[in-house]
């Protein structure tokens, strides 16, 4: 299929799907300091929710590798996530856990775009190919690291929402990014039309459920009967 031979590609095909990630109202708040901390407190806590089950679904597409250098690329990420990127979470909540003391209701609960996402990318993982998933999880990483860099220069100072930005906007998390995306590039190479089709929904519905994330965090959403 013309247009969608590479991960560029598929990112200019989600449109404003994709370009909604880089303008959000969660992370801009984030980088002019106005974001109040008890909503970064719900964002990390449900994100501490959410890595768990996309480092299982890493698991999953290093499982299902064709080939070596396949099993490496997919290991890297998965131990970037479980050595980096959870305790990186985990140091984020107790930092703002200093400016927001108070347990956010539900902290220990999915909430309902945390659900979706972790359930569409699980469901994916136990149905789809080793590159289906590459590009159920290609979304997450690449838009933070869009989202971080594009924010960081005109950022203010803050205790701890500098650190997030820093963190995704940082060579090494580039690193990351254009690691997976060359990798999945040049699997995408060997795809058929239909094939690269499929791969293209699969990452516009990434980036779909990237936005309705930072929605919830913005809004706190949870279900009705936790909500105070
Ligand atoms: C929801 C979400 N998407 C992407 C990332 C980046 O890994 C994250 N930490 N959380």
């Amino acid at each position: 299929m013309r247009g969608l031979g590479s991960s560029h590609e598929m990112r200019d095909a989600a449109g404003v799907a994709w370009t909604a990630l880089l303008t959000h109202g969660f992370p801009v708040a984030l980088a002019d300091a106005t974001l109040p901390p008890e909503r970064f407190r719900f964002y990390v806590s449900q994100n501490l929710l959410y890595l768990p089950e996309y480092a299982r679904v890493i698991a999953f597409a290093a499982a299902r590798s064709a080939d070596g250098a396949e099993l490496a690329e997919h290991t890297e990420s998965l131990v970037n996530i479980v050595a980096t990127e959870l305790p990186q979470n985990r140091r984020l909540l107790d930092a703002i856990s200093q400016l927001a003391p108070t347990a956010m209701p539900g902290e220990g609960v999915k909430a309902p775009a945390t659900l979706a996402y972790t359930s569409w990318l699980l469901s994916t993982a136990a149905t789809g190919t080793s590159l289906d998933i590459a590009a159920a999880i290609l979304p997450c990483a690449w838009s933070y690291g869009e989202i971080a860099r594009g924010l960081v220069g005109g950022a203010a100072e803050h205790p701890v929402y500098t650190e997030w930005l820093r963190f995704f906007a940082s060579d090494e998390y580039d690193a990351v990014v254009v690691r997976q995306r060359a990798a999945f590039d040049a699997a995408l190479a060997t795809q058929d039309d239909d094939a690269r089709a499929r791969l293209a929904d699969i990452f516009l519905m990434g980036c779909r459920l990237e936005r309705s994330f930072w929605d919830q965090g913005l809004a706190m959403q949870h279900w009705d009967d936790v909500a105070a």
